[in-house]
């Protein structure tokens, strides 16, 4: 009995810190939304955490995770092919360098403010830890819209961005990469610019890069693959089977197209993908390779899919994509697409699983509507942290001077998602939150940062 009550107010005392910390998230950072939820989701996770190690507590390690090391904000001026001045925004936040060098991608959309990098850079720091590789976490970005621009002109602003940026990375300090909007064209455009910066070819300073220039094989599949490899072993675990699966994807970027490959290549049947001004119906299943060649190459709409593919239905509502009856949902496009009233949508059309391929594009009140209908909910910061992972791997061929096969990467990723989805279960079952992969990812990500935060003093 007394035991009983103990435990109890130890998990108060524990939800009270929890709650104060996060208090102090919102009025330090009004306004930011989106870095208010994924605060509340992780710190949701570990009201038992801090209960049972109320040392955590003590050391202030929740005061000082929820704070950026540094958030660098800086001048972006280009010029474009008319000559015109224009001036965009660019931000680096270096959040956490306690397991690593902080390590995340670059965001170039118009939607790129201090809210979006600080939740971008938060949660990096948690799927960084799960990885197993000794990465921090950062993120950055700029409010640029590459969207309708030349070649030259996406040159020159990537190379003014990196002219800023170049100050405060490199291979020990800050490794960025790509995001929406950055690809390998924008990456090899930095890269360059940041050579020419520093009069040095230091291959480690970025990940993502050309094959003939340091990058590794498989990053450019890597989180998109990943993706499916987790979700296979999530479904494998249930008794289900892959190649029974229909599937709903969004997005037609990097981590779309290379989930829907692997996905089909497993047997599944994957029927939609989106842009930012439509989505595609294919029932007989989307033809990657078109949408590779309009996306990677002619950099066009995804609209343009129905010319070479008649019997496709294009509409031009991107959230609608979600309307599709599927039994595997994988958002890949952008955060909070899918909320509540989404969420009841795919359940009521019999969704069995959903995978978050984009970084937080489910709602707090939609992952609760499918906890609730035993909805097999693959989170983004265990799902997608494949790509970060290829990265590091990229980082260590860097290191080396040499470069793995395709198959030895690939090979590689499947063990790093396989020790994912193991590490994300124990820690729930370990917890009392059994089958919970959201928790058990939060836990798993958070114990090894602040146990090395620990260790490293009050810095
Ligand atoms: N590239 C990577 O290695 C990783 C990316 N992610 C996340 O995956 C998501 C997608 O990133 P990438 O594929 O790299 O970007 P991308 O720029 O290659 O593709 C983004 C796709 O989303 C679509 N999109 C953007 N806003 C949209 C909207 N409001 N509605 C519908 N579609 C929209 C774009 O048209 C495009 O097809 C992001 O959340 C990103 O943070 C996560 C882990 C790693
Ligand atoms: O490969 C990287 O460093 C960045 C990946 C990334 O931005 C992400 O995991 O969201």
């Amino acid at each position: 009995m007394v035991t009983q009550t103990t435990h109890k107010n130890t998990k108060e005392i524990a939800k009270e810190y929890l709650d104060s910390v996060y208090d102090t998230v919102c009025s330090r950072n009004p306004d930011e939304t989106e870095f208010h939820q994924v605060v509340k989701e992780i710190f949701d996770s570990l009201v038992t955490v801090i209960a049972q190690n109320p040392e955590y507590m003590e050391h202030g390690i929740l005061d000082r995770i929820v704070e950026p090391e540094r958030l660098i904000t800086f001048r972006v001026p280009w010029v474009d092919d008319e000559g015109q001045v224009h001036v965009n925004r660019g931000y680096r936040v270096q959040f956490n360098s306690a397991i690593g060098p902080y390590k995340g991608g670059l965001r170039f959309h118009p939607s790129v403010n201090p809210s979006v990098v600080k939740f971008l850079g938060f949660e990096q720091i948690f799927k960084n830890s799960l990885t197993g590789q000794p990465i921090g976490g950062g993120k950055g970005g700029a409010d640029f819209d590459p969207k309708g621009k030349s070649d030259a002109e996406i040159m020159r602003f990537s190379q003014s961005f990196m002219h800023e940026l170049g100050q405060y990375i490199g291979p020990n300090v800050d490794i960025p990469a790509g995001d929406i909007g950055v690809g390998a064209r924008e990456i090899g455009y930095m890269f360059g610019q940041y050579k020419k910066m520093h009069g040095r070819f230091e291959a480690g300073t970025i990940t993502g890069k050309g094959l003939n220039y340091g990058g590794s094989l498989v990053r450019k599949e890597a989180t998109g693959f990943g993706i499916i490899y987790f979700v296979e072993e999530m479904l494998k675990q249930q008794g289900l089977k892959f190649q029974d699966q229909t599937i709903a994807v969004s997005g037609s970027g990097n981590v779309s197209i290379y989930a829907m490959e692997k996905a089909q290549e497993l047997g599944a049947k994957v029927v939609t993908c989106s842009d930012s001004d439509g989505y595609i119906y294919d029932e007989k299943g989307i033809d990657v390779e078109t949408v590779k060649r309009l996306k990677e190459v002619e950099r066009t709409r995804i609209e343009d899919y129905t010319a070479e593919h008649p019997h496709a239905k294009y509409f031009d509502s991107p959230t609608d994509v979600w309307s599709v009856p599927c039994t595997v949902a994988l958002p890949c496009a952008t955060q909070q697409e899918i909320d509540e009233e989404t969420a009841n949508l795919l359940v009521e059309n019999g969704v069995i699983a959903v995978g978050e391929g984009a970084n937080m594009p489910t709602t707090l009140e939609a992952i609760n509507l499918f906890k609730k209908n035993n909805v097999h909910f693959a989170p983004a910061k265990a799902a997608n942290a494949g790509g970060v992972a290829v990265s590091s791997l990229e980082m260590a061929q860097n290191n080396m001077g040499f470069s793995w096969s395709f198959e030895e990467v690939d090979g590689r990723l499947r063990e790093i998602m396989k020790d994912i989805y193991d590490n994300s279960s124990e820690a729930a079952e370990t917890y009392g939150y059994a089958g919970n992969l959201v928790i058990g990812a939060n836990i798993a990500g958070f114990l090894k940062v602040a146990d090395a935060m620990m260790a490293q003093g009050v810095v």
